[in-house]
């Protein structure tokens, strides 16, 4: 394939995939063409198309990888076959020795909750997963509410993680941590191992492919992938993912439980679930709710129990 291609393989891809990632339905305008880092053809088509569907720049630069290794392992580039096979991302082949305590693949209903009365109040309710969210900078209190959270879900079977304060989570004895990306970034080696040695599991957010190839490098129990939809909660980086990019993520991704989260009521949880993903994390659905108790029950009949 000579060079005189490249722009009629972008148009192949775009076309086999628009209607799958439409970037008008999706509200993900086409992007800008990155520097390309290699001379490939598949590459070069994969990173203008993926531009044009509307991946950000280290996403487009990740999936064109992908497609080049794809075409070389399969002998040829076939544009109707997006990349979903992890050992096209350099997922493959990961120590077992580095590898976070596993948890179950289906967390089910997961609250992500504010403060400790939140999570033993939800835990109470059945939600078999729940999240510490406390933001403070205040380590006291900090430790306070993260010894009150783990108290609170003594006796009820639900699964505590806490999020950002990992110190705090060990020394209390919660279930696991969550960390997004940058609180990875902000972890020394040591800490890692740390936090590994301590048998506590580690979920890790992300949000698109190389992220997910970024959280894979520390072989985390689970990860989430978000945000689907647009949330008032946190101010994003990213674009809002929607549907048919989380179902591309769940295919490539099998090998983790997953957590799909942001802006999901309700309502979404049918769309979500047939992603195949085995938990939903929520916080307005459950926090904001008239009666959150009522909420909870609500959805824990929607959702298969882990
Ligand atoms: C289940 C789950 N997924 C994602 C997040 C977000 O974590 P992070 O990116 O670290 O952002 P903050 O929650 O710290 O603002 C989460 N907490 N839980
Ligand atoms: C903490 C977080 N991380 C990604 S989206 C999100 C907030 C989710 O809140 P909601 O379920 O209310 O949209
Ligand atoms: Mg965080």
């Amino acid at each position: 394939m000579t060079e005189l291609h490249i722009p009629a393989m972008a148009q192949a891809i775009v076309a086999a995939h628009s209607a799958t990632f439409a970037p008008y339905e999706q509200r993900l305008p086409p992007q800008p063409t990155p520097a390309a880092t290699r001379q490939d053809p598949a590459y070069l088509a994969a990173l203008q198309a993926c531009s044009a569907l509307g991946f950000i720049a280290i996403d487009a630069e990740c999936l064109a990888h992908a497609w080049q290794r794809q075409s070389v392992r399969t002998s040829g580039f076939d544009a109707r076959c997006w990349p979903s096979d992890p050992q096209d991302f350099g997922l493959a082949g990961a120590d077992p020795q580095l590898a976070f305590p596993p948890c179950p693949r289906a967390l089910g209903l997961y609250g992500v909750l504010p403060t400790a009365e939140w999570v033993g109040r939800m835990a109470r309710a059945g939600v078999p997963t729940v999240q510490l969210r406390f933001k403070s900078d205040d380590q006291a209190a900090i430790r306070r509410e993260v010894q009150a959270a783990v108290q609170a879900v003594q006796g009820t079977g639900a699964r505590l993680f806490i999020n950002d304060h990992w110190q705090a989570a060990i020394d209390a004895g919660a279930y696991g941590i969550h960390v997004g990306q940058e609180d990875l970034d902000a972890l020394e080696g040591a800490q890692l191992n740390a936090i590994r040695a301590s048998g506590l599991r580690l979920g890790v957010s992300t949000h698109g492919y190389a992220e997910m190839v970024r959280a894979h490098a520390v072989q985390p129990s689970y990860i989430a992938l978000g945000a689907v939809f647009p949330t008032t909660l946190k101010k994003m980086a990213t674009a809002p993912q929607g549907v048919a990019r989380l179902q591309a993520y769940v295919r490539l991704m099998q090998q983790y439980p997953l957590v799909a989260i942001g802006g999901i009521a309700a309502e979404q949880f049918p769309a979500i679930l047939a992603t195949g993903v085995g938990s939903i994390a929520v916080v307005r659905a459950l926090v904001n709710a008239p009666d959150p108790d009522a909420a909870a029950q609500h959805l824990l009949g929607l959702i298969p129990a882990p």
